[in-house]
């Protein structure tokens, strides 16, 4: 089984570029651009990543991105993922990445945005793997924030694909940020966004109303509210999941817990994901190897996620008919 899926062609729709940054490339970074880290050893940083919750996670996640200074450092973190990436049968990233985070330690746009495009354009040049571009917002920022930054990234929009929400989701409504997705959507950028990850079922609804977005990134507390899930069938929202994330998280307690075989039973249209591979465990192989070994899934259920994620990736027409066709050939 393990053969199969690494040799699977895989989609993944939910990735944080800064999550995938691995201890070693963080004490590369930091001696490169002389900053001192917190931590005497690559062994202690992966002592570290114990996490109580969302919260938890997202202080280290933002600490570990200091170390990212310039447009090189942005290019050797996303170079490094997808090396990766590629070489366990990755062909497709939507991967999301956070500016605020980068703007509130003076870190410029351009540099940020130059170094991840380079990467983007040299991936897909040298090896076999699309990726698409999701700016993310804050939502424990403010609104007013978004907004500012969103204008401020006007000449990269062309090479945007979507804009999505994350970071601390309680008692940061979708709602909240109904301004800056209306002003994406006339932009003409794709909208999506976390919710029901640690949030209420209730902003997935609210996602889906007030900010017209096409996904729904994590989406697992939509077990909370029936009309919600048959909302989510009948119109075929696609949800990320990431299951790694959650028991990293303690979203759920243990794998074998997860909601995952309930959702794909009751007809929802499941996608699975990594969201930050450094810091939970894996990536997406590993995602796939744990889901067999909690589930006993075979390799029907393992083509089917895949081929849900490749029909709702963003990428060109001509790949997307290229891949599916890859992936109904490796079955
Ligand atoms: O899983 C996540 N949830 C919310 N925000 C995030 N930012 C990086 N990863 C995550
Ligand atoms: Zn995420």
């Amino acid at each position: 089984m393990q053969e199969y899926l690494s040799q699977l062609p895989k989609t993944e729709l939910h990735l944080h570029i800064e999550g995938t940054l691995e201890p070693e490339l963080m004490f590369e970074l930091a001696r490169r651009n002389g900053i001192e880290l917190s931590y005497a050893s690559i062994e202690e940083v992966k002592a570290a990543y114990r996490f109580d919750d969302l919260q938890g996670f997202l202080n280290l996640y933002y600490q570990g991105m200091g170390v990212l200074r310039t447009r090189q450092d942005f290019f050797d973190l996303a170079m490094d993922y997808f090396k990766r990436a590629a070489g366990e049968g990755v062909v497709h990233i939507d991967m999301h990445f956070d500016p605020q985070a980068h703007l509130s330690r003076g870190v410029s746009l351009e540099t940020a945005m130059e170094g991840l495009l380079e990467a983007k354009e040299r991936a897909e040049r040298s090896l076999d793997l699309s990726v698409g571009m999701i700016m993310a917002f804050l939502r424990d920022r403010s609104a007013e924030e978004a907004l500012q930054v969103f204008e401020q990234a006007k000449p990269y929009w062309e090479r945007l694909d979507a804009i999505g929400l994350d970071s601390a989701e309680r008692d940061n409504p979708p709602s909240k940020f109904k301004t800056l997705f209306a002003r994406a959507g006339e932009a003409g950028l794709r909208r999506v966004a976390h919710a029901g990850e640690e949030g209420p079922a209730a902003y997935i609804h609210e996602a889906l109303d007030e900010l017209d977005v096409e996904r729904i990134d994590h989406g697992v507390r939509c077990l909370e509210d029936d009309s919600l899930v048959e909302r989510l069938r009948a119109e075929q929202v696609v949800l990320t999941v990431c299951p790694l994330s959650n028991v990293s998280l303690k979203v759920i307690d243990q794998l074998e817990e997860h909601p995952l075989p309930r959702l794909l039973e009751k007809g929802l249209k499941i996608t699975i994901s990594s969201d930050d591979p450094a810091y939970f465990g894996g990536g997406l192989l590993d995602n796939h190897v744990a889901c067999h070994k909690a589930f006993g899934w075979g390799k029907d259920t393992f083509a089917k996620l895949n081929r849900n994620a490749l029909e709702e990736a963003f990428m060109s027409e001509e790949r997307r008919q290229i891949l599916l066709e890859r992936l109904e050939k490796s079955l």
